[in-house]
């Protein structure tokens, strides 16, 4: 199993270790525009090995995706990340060239390979992908959601006052701060609805501080997150690679499923071998439907800014 990352920034190189960490993959190449950057990185995670117990071979590359060729699953994090006080849609001018650019790159190298988007503003740039490569719909899934849901879970725990291992729950809809979708109505602790210990004012203060769980980091670090995001692609990385055929919310194009289409958006899906094996239909609250359907129009209209 070959994995690709390309960026070797804060999420690249998060990501990269933790896929190592797990031990699945046989080879991760790093890969970033900045000379010898991506070396080095490969070269500090390499020095882990014996340290943290894997076998992974890391490597880096400046700019040469010969060394990407035929791997199976490629991670785009290229890009620049948001400062305090911008939001994710703002990053649309720098990104969408940068995207473009290295997914046709990639699959230049790799006709086979199965891409997950990060670079924000993720659900257009997933859409971007999309319209650049032409790849089938089910090898082309966007993060957002698997982070989103763990930011969710965080905040429930807390407000719950319980281990997060504890809780369950999930965020659909479009990964930007007013766009996520948390489920409240299925949210559980230890498959009890969360609604029998949680008020509903307490809950929606969960939903809030859900939805500007990138923000509120972005203040406090002053650029954008690292660890979370790593480990939530090393997660998609690992249900992919290991045929795992677990549920994440990911964004992928609709084609009518949640009356929506012409658009990528996080839904839950089945990830396995095949990448995007199966979307999950699942029942929305009325007040869920009505956010879903806002949290499209966002989408749609950042997609339109576009030159497509
Ligand atoms: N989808 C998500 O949930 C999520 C989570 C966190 C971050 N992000 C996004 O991921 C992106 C990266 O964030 P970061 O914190 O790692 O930023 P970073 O600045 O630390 O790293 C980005 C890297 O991309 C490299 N790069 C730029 N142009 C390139 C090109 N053409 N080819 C190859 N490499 C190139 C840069 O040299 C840099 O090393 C940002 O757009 C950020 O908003 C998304
Ligand atoms: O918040 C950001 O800009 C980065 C990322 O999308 C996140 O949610 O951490």
């Amino acid at each position: 199993m070959k994995v690709t990352v390309v960026g070797a920034g804060a999420v690249g190189a998060s990501c990269a270790e933790y896929i190592a960490i797990k031990n699945f993959a046989s080879e991760v190449v790093i890969l970033d525009i900045k000379e010898g950057y991506a070396e080095g990185k490969a070269m500090d995670l390499m020095q882990c090995a014996s340290l943290n117990g894997f076998d992974t071979k890391i490597t880096g590359s400046t700019n040469d995706y010969s060394k990407t060729a035929n791997s199976d699953i490629c991670v785009i994090t290229s890009g620049i990340p948001r400062k305090p006080g911008m939001t994710r849609e703002e990053l649309i001018g720098i990104n969408a060239g940068i995207v473009k650019m290295v997914s046709s790159s990639l699959v230049e190298h790799s006709p086979n390979t199965i891409i997950i988007v990060v670079s924000n503003p993720m659900d257009t740039m997933t859409y971007l992908v999309h319209k650049t490569t032409g790849l089938p719909k089910h090898r082309i899934i966007g993060m957002g959601g698997a982070l989103d849901s763990a930011r969710f879970k965080y905040r429930l725990a807390e407000a719950l006052e319980a281990p997060i291992s504890d809780v369950d729950g999930m965020v659909i809809g479009g990964h930007s701060d007013t766009g996520m979708v948390p489920l409240i109505s299925h949210a559980t602790r230890n498959s009890i609805k969360v609604s029998e210990f949680l008020s509903e004012e307490r809950l929606n203060q969960v939903a809030e501080d859900t939805k500007v769980g990138g923000a509120t980091l972005t203040k406090l670090l002053g650029t954008s997150a690292w660890y979370a995001p790593g480990a939530a692609v090393s997660g998609l990385v690992q249900a992919i690679a290991c045929d795992q055929k677990k549920i994440y919310p990911c964004s992928t194009l609709l084609e009518g499923e949640y009356g929506l289409s012409d658009l990528c958006i996080g839904v839950p899906v089945v990830l396995g071998r095949n990448g995007i094996e199966k979307i999950v239909d699942v029942s929305l609250s009325d007040a869920e439907k009505e956010h879903m359907k806002a949290s499209a129009e966002g989408v749609k209209k950042t997609n339109g800014l576009l030159e497509l």
